[in-house]
């Protein structure tokens, strides 16, 4: 599978979405933000959005999505276009039959943990999905301290995927920089969401494989996963 290094578009400009998604391509996805203002205290896109940056990019879409009921509106972003839709577990009914639901559209289905939910309640229901994102700040905003105290829960997730004998992706969301990247991979951590570290470098796709040049520097020293 190999490291990934997926930009977040909540760190770029709103009114320029089209440029500032061009500007990063060797991005290995674009990650996008969803937010409904309920699930967190934010509101940032919707469907029509990532509708539209469907039409403008040839990336695959990471969606993360904060909000209440995923059940209902996890599969229509499917639809708009995305090949990977992560959704939190501690807003979901129904965890399997939604990534069930989403493979079976033809998407990469993602469990989504915020710091202070445990991955251990969720060890029998892993081999369900093809990512789990660990939360390494509270969602909802993008330019907060990466939280280093995640780093046992990355190395418990690692292990358990190890346990599975499935390939599982393990990505951190959350204030990764060149200086907080290689605690995550470290841990166990294969695919990286950067907001404020891509889009407040002077040139962002220098930072996307300065990003991916430190993680290949990293695991080659520690030969963690
Ligand atoms: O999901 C979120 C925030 O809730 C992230 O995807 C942020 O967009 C990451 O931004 P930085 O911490 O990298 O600035
Ligand atoms: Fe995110």
């Amino acid at each position: 599978m190999g490291i990934q290094i997926t930009p977040s578009i909540l760190a770029a400009d709103f009114a320029n979405l089209d440029r500032d998604i061009a500007a990063v391509p060797s991005a290995d996805a674009i990650h996008v933000d969803v937010m409904d203002n309920h699930f967190v205290p934010n509101l940032t896109i919707g469907l029509p959005v990532v509708e539209a940056i469907r039409k403008r990019t040839t990336h695959d879409l990471d969606l993360h999505l904060m909000i209440e009921d995923p059940d209902r509106w996890a599969p229509e972003y499917v639809e708009a276009g995305a090949q990977s839709v992560s959704f939190h577990v501690e807003a979901a009914a129904a965890p399997v039959r939604l990534a069930r639901e989403l493979r079976a559209l033809g998407a990469k289905a993602a469990l989504g943990l915020k710091p202070a939910t445990p991955i251990e309640p969720y060890a029998d229901i892993l081999a369900e999905f093809d990512k789990i994102l660990i939360m390494t700040v509270e969602p909802g905003f993008g330019g907060q301290a990466f939280l280093d105290i995640m780093m046992p829960k990355v190395r418990r997730t690692r292990e358990l995927i190890k346990g599975s004998g499935r390939q599982i992706a393990l990505q951190v969301d959350g204030g990764i920089s060149e200086r907080t990247i290689d605690q995550a991979i470290a841990a166990g951590a294969d695919v990286f969401v950067a907001g404020s570290a891509v889009y407040g470098a002077d040139d962002p796709d220098a930072m996307v494989r300065s990003l991916r040049a430190h993680a290949d520097a990293e695991l080659h020293q520690n030969h963690v996963h």
